[in-house]
């Protein structure tokens, strides 16, 4: 490297001290001295000469070096392991390194990066700094945005993108995701009902058999199956192959129910399975929450707890009806002990009561007036079935201010209170949801299949999906309440209504319980023609319901589609009586009728014959309901766009059972 100023200043200071040296000599010589000086000069101009170049090649070093060091960074910028572009608010590039255009192919300045990666949302981004993380193909990328404002630039506002390519990181975090454990608890639904009455080889084989597929299963899925109690099993298999598993939609749900014993009941499996938990603990808790979820959905499918939610598969068999009663009378007792425990109790059905809601609730009402416990029943708002018997009830001691809006019970409620929810598990179904924040003495009786979300922490639950509805299992309670409850004409009436409306008249749903508790019923006072009076509608009512039928369309595949007129009054109940009626039709397998909700929006009342599971494509849609009872309210929606829903929702339930079952073609047609 040349030398620098500070050379030449040091060596003018050396000649000045010669300088002084020589005035010093010529005192005594003055030849000596006079050459001396000649010396110094020349030794001066020769000093001068070599600084005026070496300041020369100094500048030309530092201008050569600033050159360099200008190629190197832009040579850096260009080949960064990132791609660098600037764009404006419509994403039009304005300015890119050439990593980009070597990642993404054709893109130049005017272009729109959108155009190359149009999973980036322009309205997320622009004018905020963050991270996102963009697949393009079978490319990751992870984006950092920072906004350049108009005063740095001078001129406008530009968003500086830049993109790292994570797709190894990507790989293989998905590869690691993928070999992570899936933990299964599997169960046998109806271990008893199957092998009752078989012979030892029969039962043998039956089990074997079971045992079969199932090893077969998990050694096809390279996992681990162990049979741990005799009807339960454990089964580890890695996230991917539970992947696989679901895509197969549970196939092995409708293998296991083909094996059939000399008594013709299938058998039928319950899982819960669980994958990405933290921790092995908290893995094995979420499959047995998903066991119980399955099982109190009825058995016969799989509940797995993947990606932060619970899916459901199966569940096409008909809950199989308890037929022993140990239970109903081990839960009445209990209840008997908690309204003994209170001061006033509470009943609320869901909002919008039938009367299987208000049928039960004033069964449980009864019973904790016959323990002298004041008493009363919150209902959300007045409605048919509210009204039709709060025409009734006047009549009857006691009952007379028996019904109280939710702000009423709201203002009553205390810690001594025992609130009971029937006909409902689900907090936000109920008819006074608010209330359940001020109890925490909450008791649940259903018979809805179990749903993920439940009422929090209830000190009793009794849910038996294989019930035809509330009021039969609420009717079975108070036989074993109390030996002297005697039921008036009124209570027995309703009860039986209940039932009625569940089982559409003895229809669907019933069991040998539901008759035995419709002939306590009877026998208790319940009068048919009471029953009568309470189901009959008034001629605007009868004529939406006309009208309904007149606007049904007939789908291939069975299913039948009919819209509720806009301004019917009790659309509600009119389009589940239509759905009920629709199913009558000659080769009707599945009946959805669409009607306005009083809050703007469009309900659907599903039913189905039995094969196709009308509670699986109404939860797809935000609802819920039982295998062949259904519905679902649907916000900010269209007629026309849930007409669609619906559709497409039952074309694709069609196709996959059609592809898992290899169902005749005729029912695999696709519905426009
Ligand atoms: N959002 C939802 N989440 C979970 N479950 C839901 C949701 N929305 C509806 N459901 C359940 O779906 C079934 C079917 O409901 P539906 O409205 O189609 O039918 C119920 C009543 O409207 C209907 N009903 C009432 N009174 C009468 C009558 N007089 N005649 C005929 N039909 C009548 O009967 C159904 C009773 O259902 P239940 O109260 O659940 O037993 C239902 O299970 C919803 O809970
Ligand atoms: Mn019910």
């Amino acid at each position: 490297m040349p030398q620098g100023p500070s050379f030449w200043f040091d060596t003018r200071i050396y000649l000045a001290v010669v300088a002084a040296l020589l005035v010093v000599i010529a005192f005594y010589n003055h030849y000596v001295a006079l050459l001396g000086i000649v010396l110094l000069y020349t030794l001066y101009l020769y000093g001068r000469d070599r600084h005026r170049e070496r300041r020369k090649a100094l500048s030309q070093y530092i201008e050569s070096m600033a050159n360099t060091i200008d190629q190197a960074s832009t040579y850096a910028l260009q080949n960064l392991p990132l791609a660098i572009a600037i764009i404006d608010e419509q994403g039009q590039l304005y300015w890119s390194n050439s990593v980009l255009a070597k990642w993404f192919g054709d893109v130049h300045t005017g272009r729109s990066l959108y155009d190359v990666l149009p999973s980036l949302e322009a309205e997320k981004i622009w004018g905020k700094y963050g991270i996102v993380t963009e697949r393009s193909g079978l490319k990751h990328y992870q984006i950092i945005h920072k906004p350049l404002e108009a005063e740095a630039t001078g001129c406008q506002d530009f968003l500086i993108l830049y993109i790292n390519d994570i797709t190894r990181t990507e790989t293989i975090k998905a590869e690691c995701q993928g070999a992570m454990p899936a933990f299964a608890y599997i169960q046998i639904d109806n271990y008893d009902d199957v092998l009752k009455g078989l012979t030892d080889t029969q039962r043998t084989a039956i089990l074997a058999e079971v045992n079969r597929q199932l090893v077969d299963l998990f050694a096809g899925l390279a996992g681990f199956v162990r049979q741990f109690g005799e009807d339960t099993y454990v089964g580890i298999i890695s996230r991917q192959a539970l992947i696989k598993l679901m895509d197969s939609r549970f196939e092995i749900l409708d293998k296991i129910r083909a094996i059939h014993g000399g008594n013709k009941i299938p058998v039928t499996l319950s899982l819960g399975v669980a994958a990405d938990e933290p921790t092995i603990a908290t893995l094995t808790q979420r499959a047995q929450a998903g066991l119980d979820l399955a099982l109190g959905r009825g058995g016969d499918q799989a509940a797995v707890h993947v990606d932060g939610k619970m899916q459901f598969y199966g569940g096409k068999a008909k809950a199989v009806e308890k037929n022993t009663r140990v239970k109903a009378r081990i839960v009445s007792q209990a209840i008997r002990e908690l309204v003994e425990d209170s001061e006033l109790v509470l009943v609320m059905g869901h909002g919008g009561e039938d009367f299987d809601s208000l049928g039960a609730a004033l069964g449980v009402a009864k019973m904790a007036r016959h323990d002298g416990r004041r008493i009363h029943v919150v209902v959300s708002q007045p409605g048919v079935a509210v009204n039709k018997l709060q025409e009734l009830l006047p009549d009857y001691e006691g009952y007379e201010h028996v019904f109280i809006t939710p702000s009423q019970a709201a203002a009553l409620v205390d810690e001594r209170t025992l609130l009971f929810i029937v006909d409902t598990h689900r907090p936000e179904m109920t008819a006074a949801p608010e209330l359940l924040e001020h109890t925490e003495r909450t008791v649940v009786i259903d018979h809805h299949r179990r749903s993920e979300v439940f009422i929090t922490n209830p000190l009793l639950v009794y849910l038996e999906p294989s019930a035809s509805s509330t009021s039969e299992l609420v009717t079975e309670l108070i036989q074993y309440y109390d030996d002297n409850i005697d039921l008036t004409r009124l209570e027995a009436s309703a009860l039986y209504a209940g039932i009625v409306v569940d089982t559409k008249n003895f229809a669907v749903q019933t069991g040998v319980r539901t008759f035995e508790a419709a002939s306590y019923l009877r026998r208790a006072g319940a009068d048919p023609t009471l029953v009568r009076h309470l189901f009959r509608v008034d001629f605007d009512t009868l004529r939406a319901r006309a009208e309904i039928l007149s606007n049904t369309e007939m789908l291939p595949g069975g299913v039948v589609l009919a819209l509720c007129p806009a301004e019917a009054k009790n659309a509600q109940i009119v389009a589940a009586q239509a759905a009920d009626m629709l199913l009558t039709i000659e080769g009707a397998r599945v009946s959805f009728v669409l009607f306005p909700l009083e809050e703007s929006g469009v309900g659907v009342s599903a039913r189905s014959q039995g094969d196709i599971n009308v509670q699986v494509i109404m939860e797809q849609m935000g609802g819920g309901g039982h295998q062949t009872v259904a519905g679902a309210q649907l916000k900010n929606i269209s007629f026309a766009e849930a007409r669609d829903q619906v559709i497409e929702l039952i074309n694709n339930y069609i196709q996959e059972s059609d592809m898992h079952e290899s169902n005749s073609a005729a029912r695999g047609k696709k519905i426009r």
